[in-house]
């Protein structure tokens, strides 16, 4: 690895503009065989991600990816969303009970267009069998696999089979791993992200440490196809964690998927729990994600998603806020 940077490092620099207005900036992505509004997805977390959201995001073609953290419910989930002509997105992990689960949906010809392998760190063999395991038996599933943080981890991966990568290990903002093991690509997320890209054949999916819209196009830009992201999802009217009131004010919770709270018990954590300020709906998000992504795309001088990915840039070290705060 050369030079470390992370989102708050880096501006983009704009070209030509080719649009007359920015509602014709074409935000669309493919993943697969599907094409999807923006390139970006909820994380896939207990506090972000539930049924009802799942259905609302399909059902508006955003892609999205079911948590896996109530085992019990997925049969049914994906057997309902197909009936509801939608796609279906879950995750597994590695352990025993995880190749019974596949075995059982390849038994049933039950085939999600989409499983996510969802581990922390994700360059192991346990992923790698269980990726082959997938595709065995379900050779019709894109496969994601991750976390990982390196180019090397993204070829073992993407050999094993996998269809795209997810890039990240511990930038996420309830992320405690940096601080428990000293291990991660939290503070250069950006430039795992870009060295990561340029050993990639497949998609690569940017996960944790987006804190503004902007990085979503930083994150296309340095090789990204798609963003997932979780602090930026919570809070919301739709969003699954519990609300609180605090001098007046409404807050939601956003908890880790190792923290204690998710795991029930004080094991191996590596994630926390916050609360975030109450943030109106989902959807509004969206509509201003997209919004932003298309003036990214304009600045870029360009019409599509694609442009985004050839503009200049300069590393301004920990200035581009010049003190002002976010929103
Ligand atoms: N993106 C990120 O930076 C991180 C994300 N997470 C999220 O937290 C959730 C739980 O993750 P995870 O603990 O992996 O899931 P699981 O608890 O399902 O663990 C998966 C398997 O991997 C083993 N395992 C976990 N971490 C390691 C490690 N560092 N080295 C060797 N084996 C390991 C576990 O065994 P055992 O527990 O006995 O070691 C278990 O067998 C996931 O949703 C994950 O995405 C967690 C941390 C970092
Ligand atoms: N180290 C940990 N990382 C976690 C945990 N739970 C989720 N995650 C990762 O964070 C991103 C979301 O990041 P954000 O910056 O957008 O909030 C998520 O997709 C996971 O990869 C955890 O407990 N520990």
């Amino acid at each position: 690895m050369e030079n470390a940077f992370d989102y708050e490092d880096i501006q983009l620099i704009p070209a030509k503009c080719v649009v007359n207005s920015r509602s014709e900036c074409d935000t669309t992505i493919s993943l697969g065989k599907h094409t999807f509004k923006l390139p970006v997805v909820p994380a896939n977390m207990q506090t972000i991600i539930d049924e009802k959201i799942a259905i609302s995001l399909a059902e508006n073609d955003y892609f999205y990816v079911m948590h896996r953290f109530e085992p019990e419910k997925r049969i049914s989930f994906i057997k309902d969303m197909k009936s509801r002509g939608l796609i279906a997105s879950i995750s597994v992990g590695v352990k025993e009970e995880e190749y019974k689960f596949i075995q059982q949906l390849a038994d049933a010809s039950i085939s999600p267009e989409y499983i996510t392998i969802d581990i922390a760190h994700g360059h192991s063999n346990a992923v790698i069998k269980m990726i082959k395991h997938i595709k065995k038996l379900l050779p019709d599933s894109f496969v994601i696999a991750g976390n990982v943080g390196t180019p090397e981890a993204v070829r073992e991966l993407e050999h094993a089979g996998a269809d795209a990568t997810k890039v990240g290990i511990g930038p996420g903002k309830v992320c405690i791993t940096k601080i428990k093991t000293g291990f991660g690509t939290g503070g250069w997320q950006l430039a795992a992200l870009r060295w990561c890209a340029k050993a990639a054949s497949k998609p690569i999916i940017a996960d944790g440490g987006i804190r503004t819209h902007g990085d979503i196009a930083k994150s296309i830009r340095f090789g990204a196809t798609m963003v997932m992201i979780g602090s930026l999802f919570a809070g919301h009217e739709e969003s699954p964690g519990e609300t609180i009131e605090k001098d007046g004010k409404l807050y939601k919770e956003y908890f880790g998927s190792a923290s204690e709270f998710q795991k029930g018990e004080k094991k191996n954590v590596e994630g926390k729990k916050m609360y975030v300020e109450h943030k109106g709906s989902l959807q509004d998000t969206l509509e201003e994600m997209e919004q932003d992504l298309q003036s990214s795309i304009s600045y870029a001088g360009g019409n599509k998603l694609e442009a985004i990915r050839n503009v200049d840039y300069v590393v301004v070290k920990n200035s581009i806020f010049n003190g002002d705060k976010v929103y």
